[in-house]
């Protein structure tokens, strides 16, 4: 632990989060609380904090962490910083770390907190270097000791806990598509789950790609049956602690999505108090 945390002192993430730091927890526990960013009308700034929203997305592989994280973030004006792109520009690029990390992700295993942390730190100094300021991070934290680094060196103000039926996550997984050229995501799964023992049904209609990406889907080499089914029960095992530790501060707000996109989307607007948000935003322009 004290050489991971030593990794995080000596990185930017430190510099990164202490910049920024603030001893102001004021937080929402649930979705029937007030979003606590929208101070004054709401504006992406925090104007008690003086810097843009630092929120984390936690959920199982497939649940849509990255769709999600990705729009919230086009819609306040944050990077979204996730992870998972970060080993995975590392493995394209052929570095010294390539090799080490294509044998872990390919068997759905989780990168070093070391190698994590500092994939992570040089993207937000990198960031930081073109006047980014807040963030919205995806598949990070997933261990306690990542939860700790990042509590050390800043403050999070929200963690959002996206929830499906285990039962869809497979199959979500396994229809995922990324267009190679635009960089877009899909998803050709068509989710029918029936309701059962009183536990409501979820349909997701797949999200197709438009003509001009079709020839260009690619499938990510994680994402077979058997490394989804590897990944999802390491991430039971080690992220799920994550929601208690992040419970017991009352920053962990619980979202069970309702459906595909659009069913959820607005809904999570709602529950994040952020409905009326690009509407205020036009008025205060
Ligand atoms: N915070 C992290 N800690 C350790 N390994 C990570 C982390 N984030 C991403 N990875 C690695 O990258 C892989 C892909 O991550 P991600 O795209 O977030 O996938 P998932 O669909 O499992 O949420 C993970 O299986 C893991 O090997």
């Amino acid at each position: 632990m004290a050489r991971i945390v030593r990794v995080a002192r000596s990185t930017s993430l430190f510099g990164f989060g202490s910049r920024f730091y603030s001893t102001s927890a004021e937080v929402t526990s649930g979705v029937s609380h007030a979003s606590p960013f929208l101070h004054g009308g709401g504006a992406r700034k925090d104007a008690a904090r003086d810097r843009n929203v630092q929120w984390v997305f936690l959920g199982c592989p497939g649940v849509g962490k990255g769709t999600y994280a990705s729009r919230l973030s086009s819609l306040l004006g944050v990077p979204h910083i996730a992870t998972g792109d970060l080993v995975r520009e590392e493995l394209a690029s052929s570095g010294p770390l390539s090799q080490q990390l294509s044998e872990i992700v390919n068997q759905g295993k989780l990168v070093s907190d070391e190698i994590i942390v500092n994939l992570l730190s040089k993207r937000l100094e990198a960031g930081e270097a073109k006047g980014e300021s807040g963030f919205i991070l995806d598949g990070f934290p997933r261990t306690m000791r990542q939860a700790e680094i990042l509590g050390d060196v800043t403050d999070i103000d929200l963690v959002v806990n996206l929830k499906l039926p285990e039962e869809v996550l497979v199959d979500k997984c396994l229809g995922r598509r990324t267009c190679n050229q635009c960089g877009k995501g899909f998803n050709i799964a068509h989710i029918n789950l029936k309701g059962e023992n009183g536990k409501p049904g979820i349909s997701m209609d797949p999200l197709l790609p438009p003509p001009q990406c079709m020839s260009k889907l690619i499938t990510r080499a994680d994402d077979t049956e058997e490394v989804v089914k590897a990944r999802l029960r390491i991430y039971n095992e080690t992220s799920q602690p994550l929601e208690e530790y992040y419970r017991s501060k009352g920053k962990l707000m619980e979202f069970d999505l309702p459906g595909g996109i659009p069913e959820s989307w607005p809904r999570l607007l709602e529950a994040l108090r952020l409905d009326d948000y690009e509407e205020k935003q036009s008025a205060v322009a």
